[in-house]
């Protein structure tokens, strides 16, 4: 159903920008300047965590955290940081995040990008992102690796707008016209995302109705499997 969604809902997204400076730095591929543990630089294991606004992307990241482990990097949250912060960003990302809209890549891979740098867990959750094609190509571009895998949470819109109207975070965006819009990107912009790796059989759909631990039972074997994979 939200493929035929896709084809009538038209959102523009911003062109690409990737300005030279920053191509001259990141262009040398991943590991870039990853920490080495005990003089070894261990290969990131990057999960994309992806569902509309509501779907409980952010409460599931803390259960992942919690019993497997991995840095949590919500792409909403290192902007919201930027925007409080004296960054020359920081009006840019408040009247985006306002109208719903998505901030330039470059933005957002560049704190994703400072995030992983200076972890030294090499386990990453990305909440929230990539949430266009455009934004995961800059991320492959920029960082120079792919998502082990990608979780989708998948939540009726209805659902989504009771919960984010009841998250009472204080959030900018959190109010119906904003929502509306909110829901307008998922649609158009990031549901060809989730479809380009359900493509690469990278994708994991998890029905987000139901309790909290809930859906944890539904995400904890992917996690599981994953790790029995690594060993
Ligand atoms: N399974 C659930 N059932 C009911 N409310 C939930 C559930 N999961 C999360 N919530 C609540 O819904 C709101 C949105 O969840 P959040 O994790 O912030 O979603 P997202 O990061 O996808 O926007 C929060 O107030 C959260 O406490
Ligand atoms: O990669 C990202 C992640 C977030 N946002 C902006 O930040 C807002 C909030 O994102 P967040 O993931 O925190 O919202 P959630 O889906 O969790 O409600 C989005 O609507 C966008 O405006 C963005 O532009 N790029
Ligand atoms: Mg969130």
């Amino acid at each position: 159903m939200w493929r035929r969604a896709t084809l009538f809902l038209r959102v523009l997204e911003p062109p690409i920008h990737i300005n030279a400076s920053l191509s001259q730095t990141f262009t040398t591929g991943f590991p870039f300047h990853f920490q080495e543990k005990d003089g070894i630089c261990p290969k990131p294991l990057i999960t994309f965590v992806l569902g509309g606004p509501g779907s409980g992307k952010g409460t599931q990241c803390g259960k992942i955290v919690e019993t497997f482990g991995f840095k949590h990097l919500s792409a909403g949250d290192l902007l919201r940081r930027e925007m409080v912060s004296d960054s020359e960003y920081g009006s840019m990302i408040m009247n985006t995040i306002g109208e719903g809209r998505i901030v330039p890549s470059e933005v957002t891979v560049k704190l994703i990008l400072r995030e992983m740098e200076s972890s030294d867990n090499h386990k990453f959750l990305i909440d929230g992102f990539p949430r266009s094609q455009e934004n995961r190509i800059a991320f492959e571009q920029i960082i120079g690796a792919e998502p082990h895998m990608v979780l989708f949470f998948d939540c009726p819109e209805e659902e989504m707008v009771k919960r984010v109207l009841s998250r009472n975070q204080g959030r900018i965006d959190d109010n119906i016209n904003t929502i509306k819009n909110r829901l307008q990107v998922f649609e158009s912009l990031n549901l060809p995302v989730i479809d380009y790796y359900a493509k690469k059989g990278k994708l994991y759909r998890i029905n987000a109705v139901g309790t909290v631990d809930e859906i944890f039972e539904h995400v904890r074997p992917v996690f599981e499997a994953c790790e029995h994979e690594a060993r």
